[in-house]
């Protein structure tokens, strides 16, 4: 619930009385900007005038608010009835200490069967893998608890830290389950080679494939696509880019099976930023979306780059990843803002260089945004709902694939536009990388990519996860959400 709720809002302040501890008002910034007058008066009426709802219910139905709240009272006087207290959930040493020991104990009851590089790999159509990184230096440093854990077989839990009505700390773990699951220790070799290793032999094969990286800012999509950085400094040679693009591309150019079809290797490399696409091989030049009459999607005058050797596909990653459009969120100094996608063409030495197989990899801006962003800005809002629009369209071509539907809504954005040849066709596949974030901090975002990667997460399939009171609360204020966002 907590996730649909920041969807729509990104300010929330609250007054709160000095003299009984309840909330007085509330004013909500939408996610358009604007301030809504609706939630005041909602708020008003049922918090208020409204009765019974106080601090400390509402608190446990939006973790939020208590951030909210505690700014509030952090200049005002302490309230005769305090609102519930953050500080109270653990000891001085560790926030949180209470969470922290009831999931160690509940790892303790987890029989862990971790993926080993010897493990086998499936062949499948449709792919869908989540990864875990390891908790930052900064994560560690204000002692976040982890509130991931990957048993393994495709599994992963997400413990929940929940407070009742009457305070009592919970945990809520919730199981996701996957085609693969990389803990915190995998490296990126050995999520290539249950992800996009088995795309590359189908793109050989006369195939269409792509691979996405999908996640909330900070959790590792270009980590995992582009290779790690050390400081500034991105080592393109260790990143799924490199390795299909390189490493197994060249491997299978040379292989008895392939070598007689006298393939060439292409690489192209473009960002889609607010809909429109730059390509990164050629000084960031904006390009042209076109479809022509046979319906097929053309970039107009997108650089392909013929590449003979796997340092070729090394040094044009490293050229095109260092002029992508980067922005700073709170979780991550260095954020992506655009969606890249590296392309991997063959084509036949022919006259006409006809195209064999294709192979994009696709490093997605980071979800979920809206709260993230240190400013509110016109522009970063803009860039927040293009991002979430484009995202909702991936996911709805990816279930129409999945349920082998006629119908594939490409159209509903640019990013799946220029990817369309990807989804259609019976030598179609698709992975999904889903990169979760393992902070408690992160644990609604991390709630929301696993839901988007593995179900619908749309606001109406949350409210079936609340309880009475939460459901009933909610439903109110959806309605007010509705109503707003239809104005
Ligand atoms: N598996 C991992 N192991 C070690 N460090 C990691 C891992 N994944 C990510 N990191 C580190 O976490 C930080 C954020 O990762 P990264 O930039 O890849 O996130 P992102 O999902 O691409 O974020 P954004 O959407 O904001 O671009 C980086 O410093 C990166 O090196």
């Amino acid at each position: 619930m907590e996730s649909a709720l920041s969807r729509f809002l990104v300010g929330l302040s609250v007054k709160i009385s000095r003299s009984d501890g309840r909330v007085h008002s509330a004013t909500v910034t939408s996610a358009n900007g604007d301030k809504c007058t609706a939630m005041v008066e909602w708020y008003e009426r049922k918090i208020c005038r409204g009765k019974e709802i106080q601090v400390t219910e509402l608190c446990a139905l939006n973790p939020e608010l208590l951030d909210h709240i505690n700014n509030v009272l952090g200049n005002a006087a302490p309230p005769a009835r305090p609102a519930p207290d953050k500080v109270n959930f653990g000891e001085a040493s560790r926030p949180n200490q209470k969470f922290y020991e009831m999931i160690q104990d509940f790892r303790e009851t987890l029989e862990v069967i971790p993926l080993s590089s010897n493990s086998s790999v499936e062949p499948r159509r449709i792919c869908v893998c989540v990864r875990k990184r390891p908790l930052n230096k900064q994560e560690m440093n204000k002692k976040e608890i982890d509130v991931v854990s990957v048993p393994g077989q495709g599994a992963l839990l997400v413990h929940e830290p929940r407070q009742k009505v009457d305070l009592t700390k919970y945990l809520d773990n919730q199981a996701f389950q996957f085609d693969y699951s990389f803990d915190e220790s995998a490296t990126n070799d050995l999520v290539y080679k249950f992800t996009a290793k088995p795309l590359v032999q189908s793109m050989f094969e006369g195939g269409m494939a792509t691979c996405f990286a999908y996640g909330q800012t900070g959790s590792g999509k270009t980590h995992t696509m582009g290779g790690d950085f050390t400081g500034k400094q991105q080592n393109s040679s260790k990143g799924i880019y490199a390795f299909a693009g390189s490493k197994t591309v060249f491997a299978l150019l040379n292989h008895r099976r392939f070598s007689n079809l006298d393939l060439s290797v292409y690489v192209s490399f473009f960002e889609i930023y607010n809909g429109k696409v730059y390509d990164l091989l050629n000084k960031k030049a904006k390009l042209r979306v076109l479809e022509d009459e046979r319906q097929q999607v053309q970039v107009v005058g997108l650089e392909e780059v013929c590449v003979s050797t796997a340092e070729d596909v090394v040094k044009l990653i490293q050229l095109g990843s260092a002029c992508r459009t980067s922005g700073q969120t709170s979780a991550n100094a260095n954020s992506s803002r655009s969606h890249a996608v590296l392309q991997v063409v063959l084509r036949r030495n022919d006259r006409a260089t006809t195209l064999h197989g294709k192979f994009s990899l696709v490093d997605l801006a980071g979800n979920e945004r809206g709260t993230d962003v240190s400013s509110n800005d016109r522009n970063t809002l803009v860039e927040t709902a293009e991002i979430n629009r484009s995202l909702l369209a991936l996911k709805e071509c990816i279930r129409s694939l999945g349920k082998n539907s006629d119908h594939i809504p490409f159209r509903m954005s640019t990013l799946t536009k220029v990817l369309r040849d990807s989804f259609i066709g019976e030598k179609s596949r698709t992975c999904m990388i889903a990169m979760v974030s393992p902070g408690m901090a992160s644990c609604e975002y991390t709630m929301n990519t696993l839901r988007y990667s593995v179900e619908d997460t749309s606001v109406f399939d949350a409210i079936s996860q609340v309880t009475e009171l939460e459901e009933k609360v909610y439903v109110e204020l959806r309605v007010e959400l509705v109503l707003l966002y239809r104005e």
